[in-house]
């Protein structure tokens, strides 16, 4: 919204101000509505969530039940409007998780044993999705259309309400904020039969904004000459900052607090100037052509360049290069040439750089009024795009010599309908954390979405055939416009940004950088973290250029044999063969996306990648593409077990935890993410791999910290030492890898007292085991080993032993128990900023932290510290990561012990 152009632009308006400007026009409203009309709510009407006799419906093992409210009569609604003057935002919340197979599987499992939380909430009563989809204003009834196939304004298809009819329209509030909530009202009340609840436009875009820079762990960065830079901010230094929405005009507020803030500025040249120019001056049809226009433009050509004034020449005692901007649009003012001796590429980027260093430097101006150090840019006219935000980054470091800096959100056109979104206050949604959201790329999103409006796609059927029909265009969108010479002047004298990040992509490329966002309440920091703030989970950082094109090639070459995997998994029938092209369709549209702008998607990591493409799968409904695989290596490893235990029991302590150590790291091997593993497993048999393993674990591995875990476990000498009182051991693959390797540490420790809780996936991930599969695991070793038995019996895992509950209660309480916890993952990393509630609540007591296998203990969490001890295991299975971490080799093996970090 910009200033009012017969009012200087500067006119300050108060919050005050500006809530006593709406009280007064809800009154006239409500004196001027018609009688009919009374469900237009006001505050005192507002939707409450009611939970008094809330219920958990259905299972309490399930991630996320249903909770029933039997009490709550309001109507809810889960959709947000912020109605501009071009765009129409939308944002909807979907309540329910879809339930895949491997959920079921996991219900029918009587075996979990779950660890008690106490009173900490173990259910995500708000889990669902966060939704962001925008339409031209223009097509407002395409807005309309998709609201109703949605039902998004009745709660979404899959509320009770909706299905059971109880719901009636008359009472449906939706929050909306904008212009456009006043003006398209009654369009919305005709249509849908629903009331626009009209939200303050400032209130709702300062709301949205502090709520993605609190809430979003990368909503905020910095484009500094074609370099994306993602900030990381702190809570509670915050405030004051410069909001600057930049929507068809611009609003400049200075942001307090929540709820604290005045709108100090604005202007009236912004997105509409843009676009309203450039449509006259250059044919164009849509906003998006005419920025893809000034791709290809040279602005010199329209610009008066000081240069131009100064034959050629820098004006270098005030500080202007030759290619500065002196003049826009002031090489026009010749004569001899007409409108059509212009390009219009070149007028799409004078203009947009006109406009972008006009709001640049007016920004600055205020914040320098005000002492503010920070400047967010948010609005739709960014839309991503490089140029525009190297423009406004330059007008600001240049006018503010440095001492500003212009920061924008991913999240940049939505600030407002997600403050919208907020105001409804049964939501609660800004007490959620960082940790609580966890953001998806599915291909209903970012392809999809690649019109100005794009109804995530439904089901997985459209998905595969949009994959078959669409993936030319998927190709055309992940492929950069080719670019003019570079070599034209810019606004004060830098050169055009030449990084890939600039290149603009189809009209997607706005919904390519937002995803869908998971909120999952359940989620924690994992408490044994030394210090949060600080922690990266990433060890490879893909921001070099290197690294990216390296890993991006492993995953690429790994996807044939991925494929195969998943296809065999589910029965090699047609249905899954057209899925698994599928997935490695859009697995590869991701990567290529990714590997043309690295920061698309947020900061990228290893881990995130790695992720990705497990969220590929699933999407594609491969649940546990290396099922069988798993189950096979388990049960071959499962037989050669008491084998194993004997041997060790005719051990001393020493030698037995030293075989142990390597025990662990022999069996790493087995792992089918790793090319070199895969291709050793075509040249033998499950043991003979594992023998020759074995058999290579000479020390001292290339991290040897053994001798000093050694000592804290066993002692030295004639001192005793107090044995562990709490492991969490993250385990890896499923295999010989947890059966020879982890179980039997396990063993030991629980054998010293120490109790033992395995920490492993919720859901798969390559051939990982999952703490769904664990308790199985377990009981058949435990058929095997007294010590597995009584521990796994009194950790409540052997729900259905053999023997009677009298003399199971009997044995089991005087053992420690050995329990399972699942980690809140389905990667082979594991972020520990996001780990299960259920976790969270393991740690409890905890004193020694072991994480194994590459993926959770070298590509992340290498360099983490925690408060407790902490044993890193693992066998690197790839020659350049060998040489990168710990400068060896492939198979090397890392045991890295940390003591507890001083706080
Ligand atoms: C995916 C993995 C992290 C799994 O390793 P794990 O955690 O099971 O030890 C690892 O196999 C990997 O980094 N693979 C890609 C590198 C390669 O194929 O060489
Ligand atoms: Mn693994």
């Amino acid at each position: 919204m910009a200033g009012n152009p017969n009012k200087p632009c500067n006119t300050e308006t108060t919050k005050e101000e500006k809530g006593k400007d709406s009280n007064k026009k809800k009154e006239e409203e409500k004196e001027m509505a018609p009688t009919s009309s009374s469900a237009m709510h006001r505050s005192s009407s507002r939707p409450q969530l009611d939970v008094s006799g809330a219920a958990i419906q259905g299972n309490f093992e399930e991630r996320n039940p249903t909770i029933l409210l039997p009490n709550q009569s309001d109507d809810i609604s889960h959709l947000a409007l912020d109605i501009g003057g071009s765009l129409i935002k939308l944002v909807y919340f979907s309540r329910r998780e879809e339930q895949s197979s491997h959920d079921k599987r996991k219900r029918s499992s009587k075996q979990r044993f779950w660890i008690s939380n106490g009173n900490r909430r173990s259910y995500p009563i708000l889990g669902g999705r966060l939704h962001f989809v925008k339409f031209e204003t223009g097509k407002l009834n395409e807005c309309v259309d998709f609201i109703s196939s949605k039902q998004l304004h009745r709660g979404g298809i899959d509320s009770p309400s909706w299905r059971s009819g109880s719901q009636t329209d008359q009472n449906i509030v939706i929050k909306a904020t904008g212009g456009g909530a006043y003006k398209f009202a009654d369009v919305f009340r005709e249509r849908l039969g629903v009331s626009l609840e009209k939200e303050d436009e400032m209130d709702c875009l300062v709301a949205g904004a502090n709520f993605l820079l609190k809430a979003i762990r990368h909503e905020a960065f910095t484009h500094m000459e074609g370099q994306k830079e993602f900030v990381q901010i702190d809570h509670n230094d915050l405030f004051p900052y410069l909001l600057v929405n930049i929507g068809s005009g611009v609003s400049m507020i200075k942001v307090d607090g929540d709820g604290k803030f005045q709108r100090v500025s604005g202007t009236n040249v912004g997105g509409g100037t843009y676009w309203g120019l450039g449509r006259l001056l250059t044919k164009c049809k849509s906003f998006d052509e005419l920025l893809e226009l000034s791709q290809r433009g040279d602005n010199s050509n329209i610009d008066m360049l000081v240069g131009d004034i100064y034959g050629g020449l820098d004006y270098s005692k005030i500080g202007l290069s030759a290619s500065t901007i002196a003049s826009s649009f002031g090489k026009t003012i010749s004569e001899t040439k007409e409108l059509s001796d212009y390009r219009p590429e070149d007028i799409s980027l004078s203009l947009l750089r006109m406009i972008s260093y006009n709001i640049g430097q007016i920004s600055y101006l205020n914040a320098l009024r005000y002492g503010l150090k920070r400047i967010f840019f948010g609005g739709f006219f960014i839309r991503g795009h490089a140029y525009t935000m190297d423009t406004i980054s330059f007008a600001v470091h240049f006018w503010s010599k440095g001492q500003a800096q212009a920061m924008f959100l991913r999240h940049e056109g939505f600030l407002g309908a997600i403050g919208a979104f907020m105001s409804y206050e049964k939501h609660g949604l800004d007490d959620l954390m960082a940790h609580q959201f966890v953001e998806r790329f599915p291909m209903g999103a970012p392809y999809v979405g690649g019109k100005i409006h794009g109804p995530p796609l439904g089901d997985l059927n459209e998905k595969i055939s949009w994959m078959e029909k669409f993936i030319q265009k998927g190709t055309e969108i992940t492929a950069p416009v080719p670019m003019a010479p570079p070599g034209t002047t810019g606004v004060g004298g830098f050169e055009r940004p030449s990084s890939k990040g600039d290149t603009l992509r189809s009209d997607a490329s706005a919904e390519l950088n937002i995803g869908v966002l998971h909120l999952v309440p359940s989620l924690e920091v994992f408490p044994l973290l030394a210090d949060p703030k600080t922690y990266e989970p990433n060890t490879i950082d893909l921001s070099d250029h290197g690294e990216l094109e390296y890993w991006f090639t492993v995953l690429s070459e790994h996807l044939p044999d991925l494929v195969d995997k998943a296809v065999a998994s589910e029965g090699g029938t047609d249905d899954a063969k057209r899925r698994g092209d599928a997935f490695a369709r859009a697995f590869s549209a991701h990567l290529a996306r990714l590997m043309e702008e690295p920061a698309a998607y947020g900061k990228l990591g290893l881990a995130n990648l790695l992720e990705l493409r497990e969220e590929c799968l699933r999407e594609f409904n491969f649940t546990d593409a290396y099922i069988t695989i798993k189950q096979r290596e388990n049960e071959a490893s499962l037989a050669v077990l008491p084998d194993l235990l004997m041997e060790l029991d005719s051990m001393n302590e020493e030698r037995r935890l030293l075989t142990l150590i390597e025990g662990v790291l022999a069996a790493n091997i087995f792992d089918w993410g790793s090319r070199a593993c895969v291709d050793l497993y075509h040249k033998g048999t499950i043991i003979e791999i594992y023998r020759m393993s074995r058999k290579k674990m000479q020390r001292p591995w290339r991290t040897d910290d053994f001798d000093l875990f050694k000592k804290r476990m066993l002692g030295s000498g004639d001192q005793n030492v107090q044995p562990y009182k709490r492991a969490l051991l993250f385990v890896d693959n499923s295999g010989a890898d947890i059966v020879l390797g982890m179980l039997p540490l396990a063993r030991e420790l629980l054998r010293r007292g120490t109790e033992v809780v395995l920490v492993a996936n919720y859901l798969p991930a390559l051939n990982d085991v999952t703490a769904n599969e664990l308790p199985e695991i377990v009981a058949e070793a435990a058929k095997h080993c007294d010590i597995l038995r009584k521990a796994a019996e009194a950790g409540g895992l052997l729900v259905d032993a053999m023997i009677n509950i009298q003399d199971r209660q009997k044995e089991s309480s005087d053992s420690v128990p050995l329990m399972v916890a699942e980690n809140g993952c389905g990667s082979p990393c594991i972020d520990f900023r996001q780990v299960s509630s259920e976790l969270a609540a393991a740690t409890k007591d905890a004193d020694l932290v072991i994480l194994e296998g590459m993926g959770r203990a070298l590509h992340t969490n290498y360099n983490a510290r925690f408060k407790c001890d902490a044993l890193k295991l693992a066998m690197v299975k790839n020659q350049r990561l060998a040489e990168k971490l710990v400068n060896g080799n492939i198979y090397d093996c890392v045991c890295r012990f940390e003591p507890a970090q001083e706080l």
